[in-house]
């Protein structure tokens, strides 16, 4: 049997599973990050001066990034979404072959600019301390692999709504034809399974955010890589939210 990883299968039980794994990179993406500062050189367009190029340095990284990745065939596989992608070439290599599994319309939905705004005003100030230790490229390379795992599991509600789909067409699709957002928002909503996901991101978090040590250590006198509470609350307020705007925009398209 082939996981959905290599392109075949996906069935609720298996996106969900895959959204449970995205966790960890989620919340070790977070870690990194916190290990610097806010280090806000790294965002500000007057410090850069990069030769021929306008924008600040984590828009540098990511943009030169994204179109190093693209030619590498990132960006072939349907649960990549850029943050750029008006200035992607082509990929240049050999491709997979990626089975459909989503309607057409998928490939419009990016949600990116959201993300990207959240991840700048809402969260940096949640994670990273003030101060500034010079690593502003290292700073940008975690920003970019955090925004990266942010963006896969946001969008992975297409995934999860084309199989919500599948298992219930008769419930779906008076609600599509009437454009009925909220109504399609009410049913594809499970709160007792986003309240799992809540509780144990924040286990998990500080689980892996603790100080392994080979001393017995009393676990309340652990340090701490970063606040758990920050890996919670970004999936509360931002993570879960968008990933169910993704799945109501996914399936408004489901019918054209
Ligand atoms: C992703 C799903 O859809 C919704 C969004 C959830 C999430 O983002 O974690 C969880 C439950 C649902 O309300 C799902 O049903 O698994």
């Amino acid at each position: 049997e082939q996981s959905p990883g290599s392109g075949n299968v996906y069935t609720l039980a298996s996106v969900r599973e895959d959204l449970v794994r995205q966790e960890d990179t989620i919340i070790y993406g977070l870690i990194e990050r916190a290990k610097f500062p806010s280090n806000s050189h790294t965002y500000d367009e007057k410090y850069a001066q990069i030769p021929h190029f306008c924008g600040s340095l984590v828009e540098f990284v990511v943009k030169n990034t994204e179109a190093l990745q693209a030619k590498a065939g990132r960006y072939k596989n349907p649960e990549e979404n850029a943050f750029f992608p008006e200035n992607l070439s082509p990929s240049i290599v050999p491709s997979y072959p990626f089975k459909q599994f989503l309607h057409p319309g998928a490939a419009s939905i990016n949600i990116n600019k959201s993300i990207w705004k959240m991840y700048f005003q809402d969260l940096l100030p949640l994670l990273a301390t003030p101060g500034d230790d010079g690593n502003y490229a290292q700073t940008a390379a975690n920003d970019l692999s955090l925004l990266q795992a942010i963006s896969r599991r946001v969008h992975y509600g297409k995934f999860v709504a084309e199989v919500k789909f599948r298992d219930s067409p008769e419930d779906y699709e008076p609600l599509i034809r009437a454009k009925d957002k909220e109504g399609l928002m009410k049913l594809l909503t499970f709160t007792s399974v986003e309240e799992s996901v809540r509780k144990r991101v924040e286990k998990k978090a500080s689980v892996f955010g603790q100080e392994v040590s080979l001393e017995s250590v009393d676990n309340d006198n652990k340090k701490r890589k970063f606040d758990p509470t920050v890996a919670s609350s970004l999936y509360k307020n931002w993570v879960i939210p968008l990933t169910k705007e993704v799945q109501v925009e996914y399936l408004l398209r489901r019918l054209d």
